[in-house]
């Protein structure tokens, strides 16, 4: 059942901010938790363009919440473990990007909550690890599925197998995260990148949650023709004749580098 106190659920202009609230456990994911961030990713309200996820306190999160994990039979793990896998899909196929504030402890299930953003926006506090193989499990929440598409298959085994712990800058190396920034300001950068999303064509940001994956997965023939599609589906839309129009009238911000 949904514990809504384990979250704390904001609106920032056209931005949803969600922070994982078990500051005295690292943000654990237990059950309480992880169906309140369900509940919460289902009723998006339509003004919102941009959500971001956060951790209260020093940490994004612990992973999972290992008091929990003590009674459950090989059904009910495959039943946990498709539901993390199910409420980590309501974040990779939000209908409006996710992204996530990266700090302190991202462990395991955090790791993977990680994973399922569209951005990672890491502080330098952030620190990466998958101590899975020391606790005598395995990743669980789509992890094995969507790390080694950021790191590579061989770095993702890397650290479940030696339990390396890597660093916020070696998260930017590897492709993990897409920026680093200081101590402090991970929420900041994460809202000011959720606002500046806010900002684009609905229909380019649903080309890019949801076609360029699937462009990207697929053989390069079928992948450049979906892209065709898409292309031809956006710049047909008024949104995309009204922004070129106004760029061509000069009234729109031109491209500079920031
Ligand atoms: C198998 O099917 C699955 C699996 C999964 C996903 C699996 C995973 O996520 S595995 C990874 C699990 N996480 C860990 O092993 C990390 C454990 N925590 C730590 O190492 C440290 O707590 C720390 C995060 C580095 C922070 O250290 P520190 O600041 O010193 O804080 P502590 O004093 O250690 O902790 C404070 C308090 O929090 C409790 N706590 C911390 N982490 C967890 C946790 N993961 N679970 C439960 N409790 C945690 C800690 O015990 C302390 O509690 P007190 O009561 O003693 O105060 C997914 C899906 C599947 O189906």
């Amino acid at each position: 059942m949904a514990d809504p106190s384990t979250l704390v659920v904001d609106t920032v202009g056209p931005v949803l901010t969600i922070g994982l609230n078990r500051p005295k456990k690292r943000n654990a994911l237990n059950d309480g938790l992880m169906a309140a961030l369900k509940d919460c990713l289902t009723d998006i309200p339509d003004q919102i363009r941009a959500v971001v996820i956060h951790g209260i306190g020093d940490h994004f999160s612990a992973g999972l919440d290992l008091s929990e994990l003590r009674e459950r039979d090989a059904t009910e793990g495959l039943v946990h473990s498709q539901t993390w896998h199910r409420v980590f899909d309501k974040i990779q196929y939000c209908r409006v990007p996710v992204i996530a504030a990266l700090k302190g402890a991202v462990i395991g299930g955090g790791l993977e909550l990680a994973c399922a953003a569209h951005i990672r926006v890491a502080e330098a506090s952030a620190y990466y690890a998958l101590p899975e193989g020391s606790r005598g499990i395995f990743v669980g929440g789509g992890g094995s599925v969507r790390l080694p598409r950021l790191i590579g298959v061989a770095r993702m085994a890397d650290m479940m197998l030696t339990g390396r712990v890597y660093s916020a800058a070696e998260g930017v190396v590897h492709g993990f995260s897409q920026y680093l920034i200081e101590n402090g300001s991970a929420y900041d950068k994460a809202l000011e990148l959720g606002n500046r999303v806010a900002q684009n064509a609905p229909l380019t940001n649903f080309a890019v949650l949801q076609a360029l994956p699937m462009i990207a997965e697929a053989n390069p023939q079928t992948g450049l023709l979906m892209e065709s599609l898409m292309a031809t589906v956006a710049q047909s839309d008024q949104e995309a004749k009204t922004r070129i129009r106004a760029f061509l009238d000069h009234k729109t911000a031109k491209v500079r580098p920031s």
